[in-house]
């Protein structure tokens, strides 16, 4: 397998976000320029990226998009900030403005897996220019706020429109962000639970916060479509659920 090398994500802004609208303190698009299908073709054969024309970077085996998805607010960009940088963004609320994305290469298991990560704004102003990647995505993280009812209420309809918009084999996780605010939880742990159970989705408590389950749901998903991609016989499957109830921690667990 040859491995390939890519950028550090960072560089001009995206298109989508640069012709959009910048109102209500848009959060500029900061790491990369957005060109869907650059690197991983839509659920096929899943492929070795092109080298990076950049320079500089880590070399890598195979490459896969994940996008982000959930109401404004619910703290996507924070999570992926968190997973990419180990840092939170605390303070003033700055709404993200189109997509953005941001890559990162894990070791899966000896074979290094990229991830290019799209950041989705989730005001509903923006929504159409979201449409429009979904289908080039491999993996969903579908996103609420345990301290926002309506963040989760609004979960069905997300699940509407990704079965609208994105590849009927996507693979997708639910996830209930922010659990650190233990005292302005209103979506109990069941509550997410009982949802995903519902619409046969792994799940997990994460906070973009503290750090809890962030490496995890990635990894989880960067496994997942390891794993699809280059699947050995001899190679015991990977269960997504499996590995994501067995290895997830609680919110009152031990703080990263
Ligand atoms: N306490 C707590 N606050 C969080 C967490 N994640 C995000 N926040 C806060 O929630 C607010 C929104 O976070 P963002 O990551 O910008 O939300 P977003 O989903 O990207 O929002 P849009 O870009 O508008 O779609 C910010 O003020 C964050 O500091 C978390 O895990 N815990
Ligand atoms: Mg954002």
């Amino acid at each position: 397998m040859s491995r390939k090398k890519t950028s550090k994500s960072k560089g001009a802004s995206t298109p989508a976000a640069s012709t959009l609208p910048a109102t209500n303190g848009p959060r500029p698009a900061r790491s990369g320029t957005a060109r869907p299908g650059l690197d991983a073709p839509p659920n096929g054969p899943l492929q070795p990226g092109r080298p990076s024309l950049g320079g500089g970077g880590d070399f890598y085996d195979v490459a896969f998009k994940v996008m982000l998805v959930g109401d404004s607010g619910v703290g996507k960009t924070c999570l992926l900030v968190r997973f990419k940088d180990g840092a939170f963004l605390a303070g003033t609320f700055i709404s993200t403005v189109g997509i953005d994305f941001r890559n990162k290469v894990l070791d899966v298991d000896g074979v290094k897996v990229k991830l290019q990560m799209w950041d989705t704004a989730g005001q509903e102003r923006f929504r159409s220019v979201t449409h429009a990647y979904y289908r080039d995505a491999h993996a969903l993280l579908l996103l609420y706020d345990v301290t926002n009812k309506a963040s989760f209420d609004n979960i069905q309809a997300w699940l509407a429109e990704i079965h609208e918009y994105a590849q009927h084999d996507v693979a997708l996780m639910l996830l209930g962000n922010k659990v650190d605010s233990a005292h302005e939880r209103v979506v109990k742990r069941e509550d997410g639970e009982k949802l995903a159970k519902e619409y046969g989705l792994p799940f997990m408590e994460t906070s973009a916060k503290t750090g809890l389950n962030v490496d995890l749901a990635f990894t989880a998903i960067a496994k997942e479509l390891k794993q699809r991609s280059m699947k050995t016989p001899s190679e015991p499957r990977f269960r997504l659920h499996d590995y994501v109830k067995r290895e997830g921690r609680g919110a009152s667990c031990c703080r990263p």
